[in-house]
């Protein structure tokens, strides 16, 4: 190549990575949504949308750090290294899909897990969102414990014998299922969460960590939210103060609790429950996108 026309494609090399780092930005901003930069590498095969790599452009979005990135990419089965002007079309809609479950259409839902250790007070944020908040689905899990005193059927949930719960099992009628502190069984029923979703109806699945990481495996659009205590005196202060289990139930909530809180950096968003009425505020603010915006931000802490 003559030496004139060296210099010209190095100059060109250099201003489209300069146009491709705006982009990013503009991502990153919540200036542009991760679809809209998807459609507009399609629609315009010269322009710098269409010369980023599919793995940089999830890379801006928040709460997706490289691995999970690469755990998206292998989903979407797409190579680490493909422009999204590279896309093949059943690549591009299966990226658009992903972008927009994940993302959202402006004003419309998204499925939240809100998962933390034990007596966290998930109960009572997700209780105050359902009261405040009627547009929001709080799932109604299947459980094979004793209902508390207070506790209403088809309310706190559905309560379940083993048999029973073997049958929903069976169906392939729970999204997710665990048993948890090593004693019941508990499962999110999955046609009320399906029907919701493709209603673009937001829905709040309140759940333990082992059920957190099923979803994420089987709906990797779906965000996880980790809801941490002010301090571990204080969380053990609720747990106790609770008065619903026996100390030796509470030790063991207590010892899954541990492994929890190590667990929070796989989460995308962390919320501390201090108080009820802004923690429940910070998680109807990440169960909604705002009309304009990519994502909500000025939350008290992130995961990543
Ligand atoms: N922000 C808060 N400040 C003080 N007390 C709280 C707060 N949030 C919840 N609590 C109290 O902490 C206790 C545990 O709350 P809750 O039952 O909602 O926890 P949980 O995370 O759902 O527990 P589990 O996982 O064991 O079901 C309750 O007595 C509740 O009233
Ligand atoms: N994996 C799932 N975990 C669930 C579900 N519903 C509730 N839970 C979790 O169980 C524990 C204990 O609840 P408790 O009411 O007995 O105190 C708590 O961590 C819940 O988040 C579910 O459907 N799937």
């Amino acid at each position: 190549m003559p030496e004139v026309d060296r210099a010209a494609a190095s100059r060109a090399a250099v201003a489209a990575r300069r146009a491709r780092a705006a982009v990013k930005e503009a991502v990153r901003a919540g200036e542009r949504t991760a679809i809209d930069v998807a459609e507009a590498a399609w629609a315009a095969p010269e322009g710098p949308e269409a010369g980023m790599r599919v793995a940089e452009l999830l890379g801006t979005l928040r709460g997706l750090g490289p691995k999970r990135v690469d755990d998206a990419l292998e989903m979407l089965r797409i190579s680490p290294v493909k422009r999204l002007g590279g896309l093949g079309h059943l690549q591009r809609d299966r990226l658009r899909s992903w972008l927009r479950a994940r993302e959202g259409v402006a004003g419309r839902g998204r499925l939240v897990v809100l998962a933390g250790p034990t007596a966290v007070g998930k109960g009572t944020v997700a209780g105050y969102i359902r009261e405040h908040h009627p547009d929001v689905l709080l799932s109604v899990s299947a459980t094979t414990r004793a209902p508390r005193p207070g506790e209403r059927d088809g309310v706190h949930y559905y309560f379940v014998d083993d048999a029973g719960f073997d049958a929903l099992i069976d169906r392939g009628d729970l999204l997710e299922w665990a048993t948890v502190h090593n004693a019941s069984r508990y499962g999110t029923p999955r046609p009320p969460v399906e029907a919701a979703l493709a209603a673009g109806r937001s829905v709040l699945l309140e759940i333990d960590l082992q059920g957190a990481r099923q979803v994420r495996a089987s709906m990797p659009e779906a965000l996880l939210v980790f809801l941490q205590p002010p301090s571990w005196e204080e969380l053990v202060r609720r747990l106790v103060g609770r008065g619903t289990e026996s100390a030796e139930e509470q030790a063991r909530r207590l010892e899954t609790a541990r492994v929890e809180l190590a667990a929070q950096d796989e989460f995308d968003e962390l919320v501390v429950n201090d108080d009820v009425r802004r923690a429940a505020q910070e998680v109807v603010d990440l169960l909604t996108v705002p009309s304009g915006a990519a994502r909500p931000s000025g939350r008290a802490g992130s995961a990543r």
